[in-house]
C-alpha cells in the first residue's frame, strides 16, 4: 500500500477512548523470530518466542501493533543485557509509552566435552531474557533452565545398594544490578556445580562410570540444590535479586519433587 492510500484510511487506534481505563500491558505475544545471542564464544543463532508490551494511557483507544514488529525488524544487534535495554528504549520511544516489557524465550546451546573421553557434544538449555521498565530504570532479568542429575541422600543412606536419582530442571532468574554484565555461562556453571552431577550430550563408557560415581559421591535433596545456588547468587555483586527453582523428575514416583526460593535473603 502506498503512503497516499494509507493517509486516506481512518486511524482508529489513534482515536480517543472515553472509558478512562489505563491498560498496563498491550502489545504482541508469541512472535516467533530469528535472533542472535552474544556469548563469550561468539554470536549464537537461535529462534525466540517473543512478547512485547507497553502501557496505554486511558485516553488512547489502541496501541500501534505494527510498530513492535517494525522495531524488531530494524533491531540488528546480537542479544545481550545492553542491547536488550536498547531494544526496550526503542520500543518505548516508538510507542510513546512510559512503561513496558519485552521477553524472549529461546534455546541456548553450550558445547561441552565428556569428563573422561573428551567426546564433544552440545547441551541445550532454555534461556529467557526479560527487559522491564516501570517507574525506575530499565531492569534486565536473565533466566536459564539447566538440566542436571540429582541423587537422593536419604536413599543412599538407608539402602544396602544404590540410590535413586533423577534428571532435574534448575531454573535461575537473575535480575542484574544496574549496568552489570553477567555471562549466561556463569549462571549455568552455578547450577551445574550445585547438582549431584552435570549432563552431557555424548557419554562413552568411561564417562558413564564417572557420572554414576560422581552423583553417588555428591547426593543432593531438591532443597540442597536451591539453597546451594542461593548462596552462590547472594555472593555475586552483579545480581540485584534472584529466583531459583528445581523440579526433580522422580524415578520412584510418577510426580516431581519441587523447591523454589527468592533472594537475596
Ligand atoms: N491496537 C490494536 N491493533 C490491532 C488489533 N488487532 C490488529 N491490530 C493491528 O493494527 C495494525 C495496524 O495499526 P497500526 O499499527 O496503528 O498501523 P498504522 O496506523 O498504519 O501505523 P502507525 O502510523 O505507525 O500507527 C496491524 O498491524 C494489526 O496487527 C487490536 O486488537 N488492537
Amino acid at each position: 500500500m502506498n503512503i497516499m492510500n494509507a493517509a486516506l484510511l481512518p486511524d482508529v487506534q489513534s482515536s480517543e477512548d472515553s472509558r478512562n481505563i489505563v491498560i498496563q500491558k498491550v502489545g504482541v505475544k508469541s512472535v516467533t523470530y530469528p535472533v542472535r545471542i552474544a556469548t563469550e564464544d561468539g554470536v549464537q543463532p537461535s529462534v525466540a518466542t517473543i512478547d512485547m508490551y507497553v502501557s496505554l494511557p486511558a485516553q488512547a483507544k489502541g496501541t500501534h501493533m505494527s510498530r513492535f514488529l517494525e522495531v524488531l525488524e530494524e533491531f540488528n544487534a546480537p542479544l545481550s543485557s545492553k542491547s536488550l535495554s536498547t531494544l526496550m528504549s526503542l520500543v518505548l520511544s516508538r510507542l510513546d509509552a512510559d512503561s513496558g516489557m519485552i521477553e524472549l524465550r529461546m534455546p541456548y546451546f553450550v558445547r561441552k566435552t565428556a569428563p573422561v573421553s573428551g567426546a564433544p557434544s552440545l547441551l541445550d538449555h532454555q534461556l529467557t531474557l526479560r527487559a522491564e521498565k516501570a517507574n525506575g530504570p530499565i531492569t534486565i532479568t536473565q533466566q536459564i533452565q539447566t538440566p542436571v542429575t540429582s541423587l537422593c541422600p536419604c536413599s543412599k543412606e538407608i539402602s544396602l545398594y544404590g540410590a535413586h536419582n533423577q534428571r532435574s530442571h534448575i531454573i535461575i532468574a537473575a535480575t542484574l544490578a544496574e549496568d552489570a554484565v553477567l555471562p549466561v555461562r556463569d549462571l549455568i556453571e552455578i547450577a551445574e556445580s550445585s547438582a549431584s552431577c552435570q549432563l552431557w550430550g555424548v557419554l562413552k563408557r568411561p564417562d558413564e562410570k564417572f557420572v554414576t560415581e560422581r552423583a553417588y559421591e555428591n547426593p543432593k535433596f531438591v532443597e540442597d540444590l536451591v539453597r546451594d545456588i542461593a548462596v552462590a547468587l547472594s555472593a555475586d555483586p552483579r545480581i540485584a535479586r534472584f529466583e531459583v527453582s528445581s523440579e526433580n523428575f522422580e524415578s520412584i514416583h510418577n510426580h516431581s519433587a519441587f523447591a523454589w526460593l527468592s533472594g537475596p535473603q
